[in-house]
């Protein structure tokens, strides 16, 4: 994966990407305005970068907040400046896509902890002028929410007309809902729980291991030491994005085919093509994402637990909304199974708050939410549509994109094989 030299001038290479940066919005709050954190502790300064996309309508009631998840940045619709890749999730958002911004004023902020602008590990420590590192406190759901909130409030929005996101990001919709139910018309939670399974916990702590386990993790202090833990993070990332997928489409994928060779090496070279596809997934990881801002942000996934501050009953955390829910899960994501979106669909039922919900058929597993999945997008564009009437927003005629037609097939259609397996 590698050499030593090679890691340098990767640092150095991305050192002098991120001096280029352009930079996003960015909400500064100083000593005036400290953030409460759970842990306890009051951070301040601190700052949220942002970007918007859409035009926000004279009585301000058009805004949609979109929820990045684990190790996505406020690029949901612009192209990214440290990947050079399309904004993540430019198929659900922009012009005539089911979030239309030609219609809605989209928010995008990066999350507390993470590494794209916002307040997290590596930005400067005020107490000391060097990187907070593992220094910086713990950062939950929650407090991402009440910084997101903040900024939402530094724009003079009161409601939000939605707040929408998959995987960490519906984590952030479902207690955006929970927290701040006067502010939140419309929620769609995508590919998430209410809490994070003994399973998923597990899967991260396995990644985190693997960051700490680097030499060149330097108990937090890489930066410092102008090192990065590069081998451990990839190794963290090629765990997770197996969880990422299912077995139906990596088998699809690859299923055992060799990589550039006709027979096994009877060595320990990436003889498998997915070998090799998760080795690229691991190094291209490392180019863009920061490794004490993995530990955060996996860290706060792992505490999540909505129901937990209401004595373990969720329906308590949604008594009295009147928010519109649309929940919605991938039949072969196992790292937020049907179940998981279920429970949170039983508990809004048992509240009263009025909710539809959708299991989508994918053979894509977790990260089906990121990709073309026309489904998903007729029921993202439905529920919006529907609740935009219901708040008076005005839009254009119901534009469609092809390939975005509500199905015609059954609700649970058949598996797509994408070629590659035996
Ligand atoms: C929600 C948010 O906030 S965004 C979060 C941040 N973004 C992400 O997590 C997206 C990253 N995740 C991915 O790319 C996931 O693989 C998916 C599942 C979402 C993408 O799925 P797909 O579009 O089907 O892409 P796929 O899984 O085939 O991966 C394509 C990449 O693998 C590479 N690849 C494919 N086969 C091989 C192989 N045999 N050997 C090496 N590399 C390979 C491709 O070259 C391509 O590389 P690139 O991304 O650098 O261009
Ligand atoms: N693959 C996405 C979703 C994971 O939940 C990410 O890295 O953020």
């Amino acid at each position: 994966m590698g050499s030593a030299a090679d890691d340098f001038d990767e640092t150095e290479r991305r050192r002098r990407r991120e001096a280029d940066r352009p930079s996003s919005l960015v909400a500064r709050f100083g000593d005036d305005q400290p953030l409460r954190l759970d842990g306890g502790a009051l951070l301040s300064p601190w700052q949220i970068a942002y970007t918007t996309v859409g035009k926000l309508n004279a009585d301000r009631s058009n805004a949609v907040l979109v929820c990045h998840a684990l190790t996505g940045d406020q690029y949901v619709a612009s192209p990214n400046p440290v990947t050079g890749k399309p904004g993540w999730w430019g198929l659900m958002v922009g012009p005539g896509r089911p979030v239309d911004t030609d219609r809605f004023f989209v928010i995008c902020a990066n999350v507390l902890g993470g590494c794209m602008g916002t307040t997290g590990p590596a930005s400067t420590d005020p107490a000391t002028g060097r990187p907070y590192g593992v220094d910086l406190p713990l950062i939950t759901i929650p407090d991402m929410v009440r910084a997101q909130a903040a900024l939402v409030e530094s724009l003079g929005i009161d409601t939000l007309f939605a707040v929408v996101g998959g995987s960490m990001g519906g984590m952030q919709v479902l207690e955006w809902a929970a927290a701040y139910p006067e502010r939140v018309f419309a929620a769609v939670p995508i590919a998430t729980g209410a809490r994070h399974s003994s399973q998923n916990i597990a899967f991260h702590e396995v990644g985190r291991q693997a960051v700490m386990a680097d030499p060149d993790w330097c108990r937090g202090a890489y930066l410092e030491a102008g090192r990065s833990p590069r081998k451990g993070l990839a190794v963290a990332r090629m765990a997770a994005h197996i969880t990422y997928m299912s077995g139906q489409s990596l088998h699809a994928k690859f299923g055992r085919n060799l990589q550039d060779r006709e027979r096994v090496t009877f060595g320990f070279e990436a003889d498998f093509q997915i070998e090799s596809y998760l080795r690229h997934q691991g190094m291209s990881f490392v180019d863009r994402f920061d490794a004490n801002s993995y530990l955060y942000v996996t860290r706060a996934m792992d505490y999540f637990d909505l129901a937990a501050p209401h004595g373990g009953v969720l329906a308590h955390a949604f008594a009295g909304t009147r928010t519109r829910f649309c929940v919605a899960s991938f039949t072969t994501d196992w790292l937020f199974p049907t179940t998981e979106s279920k429970a949170v669909v039983h508990a809004l039922n048992a509240a009263g708050a009025n909710v539809s919900f959708v299991e989508i058929a994918s053979d894509r597993g977790h990260d089906a939410f990121l990709l073309d999945e026309p489904e998903l997008f007729a029921t993202v564009r439905g529920f919006l549509t529907g609740a935009a009437r219901a708040r008076g927003i005005e839009g254009p005629a119901a534009p469609r994109i092809a390939g975005d037609a509500p199905p015609t097939q059954p609700a649970v259609k058949a598996v797509v094989q994408r070629g590659g397996g035996r």
